[in-house]
């Protein structure tokens, strides 16, 4: 396997790094790409106002958005204390991936500064270089002499890549012009999304009431790029039931843009939301870390988004669903079920089902969500059959 090795400061992660990322994935077939944020730089000082290592970490992984599922940001350098040397996280990779070619990715301006690395022949026997542009060839830059060298001297092996795509563009640019009230466009959607809700680079934002088109970076910023289709598509599907039906498009948004916002929290997360926000639990949801998201996510809605009660009971309710569901929960839950990139078998079924009549539907995907939920030998919330029963008692069939 191929393993490229990308390290930066992020400090944010901007799309100059990106399709710098793209060209070396794309010339030298790279089956991953590992992002890598260092946590202290060993060659220049954080200026202030600086994210903190674990949100440049959380940008370099929402990122990987743009890059598809190669990409994947790594923390093993927030693990370490004191200077963030390549070559000390280059042999912990290389314990790990004894078999497989490691590639060292940098910009120009690292590349030509590289035998200054602490240990750098270290570096270059353990992994290959890669060095791509960072902005069109500066005068003075002779990236073929230093190639000559490193090979000759070090024995290493040395790929220039062309950066076709090359955006002239530096972190430092990008947090003066986010400081200026400029340069969303200078960095990812989910990416920016994330700048505003930490409020990073003097970035604020007033998270209360957000349109959709405000709250969209922001839902993104809640999630692993594999699940940004899904909540992206959600909120499609909803926006359709919602006119097709008539209920409110814009609450139908904001439920399916926020109904996940939690999802990939682990359950000791999961249980400290539920302690902060006072929800009780009840024996299966303990211990069913999928039950919890759509609580806490409904917690989250309401307390940081000042969402209204109608949207935060279409996220409360969004897995389990209930008795007597308003139709934005019916909505909401079914929008999360047949969404365009749902694929399982009777996929089409169901969706005709929803579209011909919203209740009989909603019963379908209960019954098929029962029925599988029993197959696979897992307990069924009481909730669910509720709202079943709710249904087959005829109260609105
Ligand atoms: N626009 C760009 N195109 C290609 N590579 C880049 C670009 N910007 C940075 N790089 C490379 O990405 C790596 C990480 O860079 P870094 O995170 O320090 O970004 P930076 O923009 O140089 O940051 P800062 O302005 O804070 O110094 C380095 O190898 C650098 O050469
Ligand atoms: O290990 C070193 O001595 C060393 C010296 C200069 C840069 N680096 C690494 O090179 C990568 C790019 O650095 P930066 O700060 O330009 O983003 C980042 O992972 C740094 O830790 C590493």
């Amino acid at each position: 396997m191929r393993i490229g090795i990308y390290g930066g400061t992020f400090n944010p992660i901007h799309r100059g790094h990106l399709t710098a990322a793209r060209a070396a994935m794309d010339v030298l077939g790279l089956d991953r790409l590992l992002l890598i944020p260092a946590s202290v730089p060993p060659h220049k000082a954080l200026p202030q106002g600086s994210a903190e290592p674990a949100d440049r970490l959380e940008m370099a992984a929402l990122a990987c958005a743009q890059l598809g599922p190669v990409a994947q940001a790594l923390d093993i350098e927030l693990h370490r204390t004191g200077p963030s040397y390549t070559v000390d996280t280059l042999r912990q990779l290389r314990m790990e991936h004894p078999e497989d070619e490691l590639w060292l990715l940098m910009g120009t301006d690292m590349f030509l500064s590289l035998e200054r690395w602490y240990h750098a022949s270290d570096i270059l026997s353990l992994a290959h270089i890669g060095a791509f542009d960072r902005a069109h060839p500066q005068p003075g830059e002779d990236l073929a002499a230093q190639k000559r060298l490193l090979e000759t001297k070090y024995g290493a092996t040395v790929a220039i890549i062309a950066n076709r795509q090359v955006i002239d563009l530096s972190s430092t640019q990008v947090r003066e012009a986010l400081a200026a009230g400029r340069g969303r466009d200078l960095v990812t959607d989910p990416v920016y999304g994330y700048i505003q809700r930490r409020g990073l680079y003097g970035v604020h934002t007033d998270l209360h009431h957000l349109t959709p088109d405000q709250l969209r970076p922001i839902a993104l910023s809640y999630l692993k790029p594999k699940r940004m289709p899904h909540v992206l598509g959600t909120e499609q599907e909803a926006v359709r039931l919602a006119r097709q039906y008539g209920a409110d498009e814009t609450q139908a948004r904001i439920a399916a843009l926020l109904h996940d916002c939690t999802k990939k929290l682990d359950m000791d997360r999961q249980l400290a939301l539920c302690r902060q926000y006072g929800i009780p639990l009840d024996d299966l949801e303990q211990h069913a870390l999928k039950l919890l998201h759509a609580k806490t996510g409904a917690a989250i809605a309401r307390d940081v988004f000042a969402v209204d009660d109608a949207v935060y009971r279409a996220i409360y309710w969004h897995t389990t669903g209930h008795a007597n569901m308003t139709k934005l929960e019916k909505i909401i839950y079914l929008a999360d079920y047949i969404e365009p990139s749902r694929d399982f078998p009777g996929v089409d079924d169901l969706r005709r089902a929803v579209h011909a009549d919203l209740d009989r539907g909603l019963l379908k995907a209960l019954d098929d969500s029962i029925r599988d939920m029993q197959q696979w030998g897992n307990p069924v919330h009481h909730n669910t059959l509720d709202a079943r029963d709710y249904l087959l008692r005829g109260k609105q069939i």
